[in-house]
């Protein structure tokens, strides 16, 4: 009986150090494809699309491809003869107009990982209204489903080598430089001040007035998602298309405690479902139009700004977070401290090809930056 007792107590200590193996080698593995990482997605043509499709040559559903192709816009030299250059992009992965969302979730289970290991991580859908973001994000099998999906089983998996999980999760939108509850109410919506609170030593962003609901099944999920989606439906006007006119960020902390190691883990998954990239011209746009297009222009520009000075790499540099709304909420997942996926979403239309072409230019940009090593916030 003794005997038995021992051995079961040696296979328990072997799987504990075991999983303390695989974290080492998992954060190795991570930081060697990079810190930050940039994917782009084609989204497929649609029943409802009625233009003429641009000649982007994608990848084959099969390949493991890492191009995109783009023809650019006719050119007529000064001789009047007619010619288009073709533009050619590269990211850590494309996927063509077939992939799935669980194929895309696949690649980015790594760094759901990494967050239950107690990293911060930053996922950002950037791209013009229609791009397919929304569809990439928070559709019923997007990545905000798959990742809790995710982090449940793992977590299940967890408890028999002697780690605890629990998952909170809130949900804001960075609307004209404004923070609002997703979950709160839609009638204090653009009143009620949030402030954003940062405690460095513990790595850890708090917004004030901004509910946590604590998700311990995935019921807790779905209510939660139907309720932001109701909040922002309320809060939308027709004139106003809200949510493509807002940045929404999924916020999921997770904390992990080893009752046997003593081992305690957080980290947090942030969401991040970026409003319409797509540049209204000024002339175009009037009022409240102008207002968001300005603020969405300014925080864009200042997450490049934010990820440029976070790949200059210089220790102490200055980096302006402060900027913006967004940058400063995401400030402690951002930099060296956290590791970021930019996903750049196209759409396969030649009315939106020069759309297409400056989001492509802006994730060249962020896929040029390299951040330094993450540090895990554990104690
Ligand atoms: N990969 C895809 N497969 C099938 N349908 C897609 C795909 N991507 C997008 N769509 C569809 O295209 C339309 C526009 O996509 P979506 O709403 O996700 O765009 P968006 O970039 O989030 O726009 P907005 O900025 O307005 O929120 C939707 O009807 C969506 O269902």
């Amino acid at each position: 009986m003794q005997a038995a007792i021992d051995s079961e107590g040696i296979a328990n200590e072997k799987l504990r150090a075991e999983e303390t193996l695989r974290r080492k080698l998992h954060n190795q593995v991570q930081e060697l494809k990079g810190n930050i990482r940039v994917f782009c997605r084609v989204r497929p043509t649609l029943a409802v699309d009625d233009q003429e499709p641009a000649k982007i040559g994608f990848p084959d559903a099969e390949a493991d491809s890492k191009e995109v192709a783009i023809q650019g816009p006719e050119q007529t030299s000064a001789m009047g003869r007619t010619t288009t250059s073709t533009n050619s992009f590269s990211f850590d992965r494309v996927f063509g107009p077939s992939s799935q969302n669980g194929e895309i979730f696949e690649e980015i289970s790594q760094l759901v990982q990494s967050a239950l290991d107690g990293y911060n991580v930053c996922i950002f859908c950037y791209g013009q209204t229609g791009s397919g973001k929304t569809h990439t994000m928070s559709s019923a099998d997007g990545m905000i489903p798959l990742a809790v999906k995710q982090i449940y089983d793992t977590a299940r998996g967890l408890e028999e080598k002697g780690w605890k999980y629990t998952m909170e999760g809130s949900f804001v939108e960075v609307y004209n430089e404004n923070l609002n509850d997703l979950l709160g109410n839609a009638s204090e919506f653009d009143k009620k001040k949030h402030e954003i609170r940062h405690d460095v030593e513990k790595n850890k962003t708090t917004i004030t007035g901004v509910q946590t609901v604590m998700l311990d099944s995935p019921e807790r999920l779905q209510s939660m998602l139907e309720r932001s989606s109701k909040n922002r439906i309320v809060a939308a006007t027709n004139a106003n298309q809200r949510s493509s006119r807002s940045h929404s960020v999924f916020i999921l902390r997770l904390i992990g405690n080893n009752s046997i190691t003593g081992e305690h883990s957080e980290g947090t998954l942030n969401l991040v479902d970026l409003a319409g990239s797509e540049r209204l011209s000024h002339s175009q746009a009037e009022g409240q139009r102008l207002k968001e297009t300005q603020n969405i222009n300014k925080s864009l520009s200042c997450l490049g700004d934010v990820i440029g000075a976070l790949g200059q790499g210089k220790d102490g540099a200055h980096v302006p977070y402060r900027n913006s709304k967004l940058t400063y909420l995401l400030q402690l997942s951002l930099g060296g401290n956290s590791k970021t996926l930019m996903f750049v979403m196209i759409s396969p239309l030649q009315a939106h090809l020069s759309e297409t072409l400056t989001s492509l230019k802006f994730a060249t940009k962020v896929h040029n930056t390299h951040i330094g090593t993450a540090k895990q916030a554990k104690r």
